[in-house]
């Protein structure tokens, strides 16, 4: 399983709570890759949470430095790498992204709050209205999450060993030549 990307990076995007960071510990494990979660490595770098970034220095604070983060990791291989939720809003971060493989995590909003309903690490959720937050956000980023390279819809009662399995057996049908990179 270890040769099936031939060492290009697998960029997971998707809304908050979509699983992310469960199924690319997952995959980093079967295709022998490290695995790196831009939030955390922004939280690391900054010594801050993001809900402290969001409050100090504004969205737009912690969108720069996503694409900081996103700039450098890309220059590496071998990656399996975890998103934030809105890193698909800027346009510099999609010539980022397509230097690997990128796969959208498509989780319905009922089941994406069902899991976050106790959160308070997200900034963005902490409104009079989180699920309809929720449905405006992915609403407004369908468009772009569309974009990815593999659209992995979650069906109910589906684990994150089976969409991870569902993943490794898709990529050989979406791999880009690699000149093309
Ligand atoms: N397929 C699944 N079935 C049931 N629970 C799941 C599934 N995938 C993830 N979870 C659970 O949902 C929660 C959110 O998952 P995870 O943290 O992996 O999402 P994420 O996309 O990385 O979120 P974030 O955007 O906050 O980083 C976790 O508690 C995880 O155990
Ligand atoms: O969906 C979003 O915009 C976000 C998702 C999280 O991963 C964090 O990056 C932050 O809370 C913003
Ligand atoms: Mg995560």
């Amino acid at each position: 399983m270890s040769n099936l990307l031939q060492g290009v990076n697998l960029y997971l995007i998707g809304m908050m709570g979509v699983g992310k960071t469960t199924i690319g510990r997952l995959l980093t494990k079967e295709l022998g890759y490290r695995f790196v979660d831009t939030d955390d490595v922004i939280a690391q770098a900054t010594g801050k949470s993001i809900n402290q970034i969001f409050a100090e220095e504004g969205e737009a604070g912690f969108r720069q430095l996503e694409s900081d983060v996103l700039s450098q990791v890309c220059a590496f291989t071998k990656l399996t790498i975890a998103t934030g939720g809105g890193i698909v809003l800027r346009r510099e971060n999609w010539g980022y992204l397509h230097h690997g493989l990128i796969v959208w995590l498509d989780v319905p909003v009922e089941i994406i709050y069902s899991r976050l309903a106790e959160d308070t690490t997200r900034p963005l959720l902490q409104d009079a209205d989180p699920k309809g937050k929720l449905r405006s956000l992915l609403e407004q980023r369908t468009p772009l999450y569309s974009q990815a390279d593999l659209h992995i819809t979650e069906r109910e009662g589906d684990t994150p060993e089976d969409i991870a399995k569902r993943i490794l057996e898709a990529i050989p049908g979406v791999l880009k030549p690699q000149a093309s990179r």
